[in-house]
């Protein structure tokens, strides 16, 4: 990162992408550049990616003007391990296990060994908000993991809902106590991480508070600097 200039790209297919762009605006350091295409993402040779919320069906479908795309994305994301955050539709093509997945729809990225379930609460209508608390861990640390816990507004739109870890390098920053039609409660988790990789079925783009966006540009340079410790192992 040259002079601690931190570059995040935001998947510009459809859905919230101006939201995440203006978010980062705010942050010192940050360049921040809307990536349509595999060539754009190449020149702009990303340390950070966001895969926004939006509908993940749709930007599959846009997606196949550009084959190589998600080869590409799969690339940057587990071979050059960069960071990267998906947000609602972006977790859904993070993660390893869709439920209700359309025939043909989410073009995956994958890697996040999680089981996710799309549109879990119910229809446009059932969007909510909720106070979440979330578990911030800081794992890269020597020591081990410490916990930052904050408070956060969670905004639900279609959401998906993470309904079970499939492995324990996923670890759990948020979860909460959810209503189902029938009365009977459950936990369903809602914020993880693992490895380079970020995901929150809520919407922090479209709150007024630029603290989850600050996590994960920390959480890039963290990234960044484990990488670059990787290849001076190798060498
Ligand atoms: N707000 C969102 O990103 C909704 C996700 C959408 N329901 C999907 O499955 O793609």
């Amino acid at each position: 990162m040259t002079n601690d200039t931190i570059r995040v790209g935001v998947l510009s297919l459809q859905g919230g992408v101006i939201e995440h762009v203006n978010m980062l605006k705010k942050i010192a350091n940050v360049i921040v550049k809307e990536l349509k295409s595999t060539e754009q993402i190449k020149v702009f040779d990303p340390h950070g990616m966001i895969l926004p919320g939006g509908e993940s069906t749709a930007m599959a479908i846009i997606a196949e003007k550009d084959q190589e795309l998600f080869p590409y994305l799969q690339q940057l994301v587990h071979s050059q391990k960069i960071a990267v955050w998906g947000t609602c539709a972006g977790s859904i093509m993070l993660s390893n296990q869709v439920d209700h997945q359309k025939k043909g729809g989410q073009s995956l990225i994958g890697g996040l060994e999680v089981q996710i379930s799309r549109n879990y609460f119910g229809r446009q209508i059932n969007s909510f908000e909720t106070t979440l608390t979330l578990n911030l861990h800081d794992d890269q640390e020597e020591g081990g993991a410490s916990i930052n816990k904050m408070e956060f507004e969670g905004i639900f739109i279609r959401a998906p809902a993470i309904l079970k870890t499939l492995s324990d390098k996923v670890h759990i920053i948020s979860d909460f106590n959810h209503t189902k039609p029938d009365g009977t409660e459950e936990t369903v988790i809602v914020a993880v991480q693992q490895d380079n990789m970020l995901a929150t079925v809520f919407h922090p783009e479209l709150t007024n508070d630029n603290r989850f966006h600050q996590y994960f540009v920390d959480f890039i340079i963290k990234n960044n600097q484990q990488q670059q410790q990787q290849l001076n192992i190798i060498k």
